[in-house]
């Protein structure tokens, strides 16, 4: 292997509290032969999944918006973030986890979504890798009011924006997640809701 390969993998769990983060020491080979031994904090949380909800005849997309308190403790002066419908996978694959979530977090019962990429958001210290789907909804989808599940304490608000608007926000730093800018800047490049940029 080009850069090296890795063996004795032993790995310390450090915490499990809700999501697991475990210590992971290895031995790891250098371009030159020699072993080094290195060890990384890899933070468990699943995987996910994520999703663009737009509409082509009202050229609009659907964004949540929640408190995020990783965000509020670092900087985000009142930790709301403006994000597409996410989240992480439980049961089943990511397809139908994401029809789910789309249901839970935004009131809507869509049949149809795509899978666009996929893409590990932290390489560095979270083994997550994310699933981006995009989805056409309709007004007539919508069957209940969305805001997450009771039990999660999750009070998400959703929002509809134009796509003209959802990029003003993006350029104006009022979305800021990274998820949310990747769909939003794939949709640009592929000209997805048609919109001369
Ligand atoms: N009580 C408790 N709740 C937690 C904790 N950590 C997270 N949660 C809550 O657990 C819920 C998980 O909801 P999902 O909708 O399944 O996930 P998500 O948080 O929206 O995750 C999505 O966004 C993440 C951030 O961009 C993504 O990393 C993830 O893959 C997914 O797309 C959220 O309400 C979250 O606040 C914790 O330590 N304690
Ligand atoms: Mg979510």
């Amino acid at each position: 292997m080009k850069y090296g390969k890795v063996k004795n993998i032993k790995t310390e769990l450090l915490s499990d509290n809700w999501y697991t983060l475990n210590k992971v020491t290895f031995d790891y080979q250098r371009e030159d032969g020699s072993w080094e031994e290195q060890s990384r904090e890899c933070y468990d949380r699943g995987n996910g999944a994520a999703i663009l909800l737009y509409n082509l005849d009202k050229k609009t997309v659907i964004l949540t918006r929640q408190f995020r308190m990783p965000t509020y403790v670092n900087g985000n002066e009142d930790g709301f973030m403006v994000e597409v419908c996410a989240g992480i996978l439980e049961k089943g694959n990511a397809e139908e986890t994401i029809k789910m979530e789309v249901e839970e977090e935004t009131g809507y019962q869509i049949d149809n979504v795509v899978k666009v990429f996929e893409s590990y958001m932290s390489p560095g210290s979270v083994t997550e890798i994310l699933h981006f789907f995009i989805g056409e909804y309709q007004p007539n989808m919508k069957i209940g009011t969305g805001g997450g599940a009771e039990d999660e304490t999750e009070n998400i608000e959703v929002i509809e924006l134009t796509f003209r608007e959802a990029l003003d926000w993006m350029a104006t730093g009022k979305i800021k997640d990274g998820k949310t800018i990747m769909l939003l800047q794939w949709a640009q490049i592929n000209n997805l809701l048609n919109q001369k940029i």
